[in-house]
């Protein structure tokens, strides 16, 4: 076995491709795995890379069970001889007093034996910033971002020290602009400093790319990383790895090509409106018609066949997504997790049909949606390919279900350009 280099935890299915992402573009050939992998699973995957992200579901679970997904993926990544481990949460910082970041990096840093990480969501490509421990959306303070609304991690505190704090009992401290700015040496001695006054846990600013490629080499001797995607930028040149297009090579793409959307967050919606807008093929689901057990499945399938035989290199586009007011009166209806729960299984029974039919390169919008979709599709493991928009790869996949290979993408909800929909497919042509 030729030992990997990096062994990272994610805590969400999208959130695991926008981290393999960004180390792919730094150069490292990286596999992601869906939870850890059976024998069976793990027999047939490519092991020759220098990365693997355990994809779990375990940003919104109960602490204890997050804690103990973790630390079975960290002894599988440990056998895989990773001496270096990466915790990747939401670039939004996505969790509550009781967790999960706080318990799963405490258990990680015990399981490894090391007194001190890091945490930072910092990710400027896609607008996270962090500036004296003050988490930024865009233009504007993370409490005051949509992320003040979400219905289960609610973000109204943009101090990241304060929230991290509330989450753990060790000390939380701050690496802030100053030191960054100034680079590798002077993160490494303001880690010193803390360190030396009892903190185990540093928040880190970082306003740009640059910030986080120069502290790269501050964070080679720490055993455990944690953050958003973009912390992960300078990690690969600490094992002499440089940018490659190699590292993103995956199997030239063939077959039919669909969408399949549970996503309702602002950017999905302009990308769904936008596909219309453009002439594309899509089909609105209606979650009340779903709840009616009515033949929905067979209906969308039969409609996506007819229109897939007739123009078999267009995509056809499936959705759920619906503005805010029209989801809070589903979810009146039905319930908020009924409706959620219902929704992803009818996109997902979807999903496997459509590539049943045929379809071979297919997006999934939705980090629950995309969760749905990967365990229906039964994908154990994901190899990653080039960057559609920043944090959204292609990536490549074979199973039971999709003998043939299947290209997919796992679109965040907040994440791409209006258009994505459109120029996703060029980035798998090229
Ligand atoms: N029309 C709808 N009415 C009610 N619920 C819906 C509707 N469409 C989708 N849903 C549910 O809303 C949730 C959307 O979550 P999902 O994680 O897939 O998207 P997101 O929150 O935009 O993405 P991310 O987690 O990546 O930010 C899912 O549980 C989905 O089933
Ligand atoms: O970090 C992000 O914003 C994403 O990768 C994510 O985790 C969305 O769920």
């Amino acid at each position: 076995m030729i030992p990997i280099h990096l062994g990272c935890i994610a805590d969400d299915f999208t959130g695991a491709t926008d981290l393999a992402n960004n180390l792919v573009r730094a150069g490292m050939r990286v596999l992601q795995t869906q939870g850890v992998p059976t024998a069976q699973a793990l027999a047939q995957m490519d092991l020759q890379v220098d990365a693997i992200v355990v994809a779990l579901k375990s940003r919104t679970i109960p602490a204890d069970q997050a804690v103990a997904q973790s630390l079975q993926a960290l002894r599988w990544l440990q056998e895989r001889g990773a001496k270096q481990f990466y915790f990747k949460y939401c670039s939004t910082f996505d969790s509550t007093p009781a967790g999960n970041i706080g318990p799963v990096a405490d258990a990680l840093m015990q399981a490894l034996g090391t007194d001190f990480t890091v945490a930072t969501p910092a990710f400027p490509d896609n607008h996270r910033t962090v500036f004296k421990g003050y988490l930024y959306v865009g233009d504007v303070l993370l409490s005051e971002s949509g992320m003040r609304n979400h219905p289960l991690t609610p973000m109204t505190d943009p101090n990241l020290v304060r929230v991290l704090q509330a989450q753990t009992h060790s000390k939380v401290g701050l690496v802030d602009y100053r030191s960054v700015s100034q680079g590798a040496d002077a993160v490494r001695a303001r880690i010193g400093e803390l360190r030396q006054a009892g903190v185990r846990m540093a928040v880190v600013d970082a306003l740009s790319n640059e910030d986080l490629v120069r502290m790269g080499p501050a964070l080679a001797d720490l055993p455990l990383l944690t953050g958003g995607s973009g912390l992960a930028i300078g990690l690969p040149a600490n094992f002499g790895i440089q940018p490659s297009s190699q590292a993103a090579a995956l199997p030239p793409a063939q077959g039919r090509r669909a969408i399949v959307s549970g996503s309702c967050s602002e950017a999905t919606n302009r990308q769904v409106a936008e596909f219309i807008a453009a002439g594309g093929q899509a089909l609105a689901l209606d979650p009340l018609r779903m709840a009616e057990g009515e033949g929905v499945v067979a209906q969308a399938l039969a409609w996506a066949q007819q229109h897939l035989d007739r123009q078999p290199q267009q995509p056809v586009l499936i959705y759920s997504t619906a503005p805010p007011d029209a989801v809070k009166a589903i979810q009146a209806r039905l319930g908020v997790e009924a409706a959620g729960h219902l929704v992803e299984n009818t996109l997902a029974q979807i999903a496997c049909g459509l590539v049943a039919g045929g379809v071979q390169q297919l997006i999934v919008a939705g980090g629950e949606t995309s969760g749905a979709c990967v365990l229906a599709l039964d994908l154990a493991h994901l190899r990653i390919g080039g960057q559609i928009d920043p944090g959204v790869p292609w990536c490549h996949s074979v199973s039971a279900q999709a003998p043939h290979g299947l290209h997919i993408a796992l679109k965040s909800g907040n994440f791409g350009t209006p258009d994505f929909f459109g120029k996703a497919w060029q980035a798998l042509a090229t």
